[in-house]
């Protein structure tokens, strides 16, 4: 494998869909952004709709049986809110994504439901009403408990798993740099860089 893979997760709202694409625009070679939540939705890879927490049961095994063979390649970052599903052969690096927990509830307020389908007649009549507040709740919650921090360290090895601040545009900048310096020194170890 010429490329790592990377996982970067966190937190609903606290930034891996904008660095994950970061990521991949300013990185030496081609990485492939998975956003799971996207593949799961595209390619019917859940057992159920919740309506009431406009969530899915992620069938995992379906999941991780189409993520494989796109592992076993290299050159991914993996874009999702939980992370220990996933094999710990798996990641070289698992970053995750801290946000001071009232900043994001600011940016969990904002945000657009995203209905690529319509699943039902509410949603149908009811298309822009916006991410509902027990998950905004649950949200907070979870970041404040650093659930998906403990998640991370307690699937991989110490040495791989990064926790990185998302607070700001200075923040995120830096974190970029941070993970392509990384992705070069990964690719010089292994005698792709010289
Ligand atoms: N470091 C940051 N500083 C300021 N705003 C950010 C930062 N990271 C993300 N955001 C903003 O927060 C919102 C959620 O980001 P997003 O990347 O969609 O999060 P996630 O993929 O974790 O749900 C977006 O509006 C994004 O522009």
């Amino acid at each position: 494998m010429s490329s790592p893979v990377i996982i970067i997760t966190g937190t609903p709202g606290t930034g891996k869909s904008t660095h994950a694409q970061l990521v991949a625009n300013e990185s030496p070679v081609p990485l492939r952004h998975i956003n799971v939540g996207d593949l799961v939705k595209e390619k019917g890879l859940f057992e159920d709709y919740d309506e009431e927490w406009q969530s899915y049961t992620v069938d995992e095994d379906k999941l991780l049986d189409e993520l494989e063979p796109i592992i076993a390649e290299g050159g991914v970052i993996l874009d999702w809110h939980t992370c220990e599903i996933f094999p710990e052969r798996w990641p070289d690096l698992v970053v995750v994504l801290r946000c001071e927990h009232s900043q994001l509830w600011d940016r969990l307020e904002k945000r657009p439901v995203f209905t690529a389908t319509i699943h039902s007649l509410h949603e149908f009549t009811h298309p822009h009403r916006s991410y509902p507040l027990k998950k905004i709740q649950e949200n907070n919650e979870a970041e404040i408990m650093q659930v998906v921090l403990e998640e991370a360290r307690a699937s991989y090895p110490p040495e791989i798993v990064v926790e990185l601040k998302s607070e700001s545009t200075e923040d995120l900048e830096a974190n970029v740099t941070r993970i392509v310096d990384w992705i070069q020194a990964w690719r010089k170890e292994r005698g792709f860089e010289s």
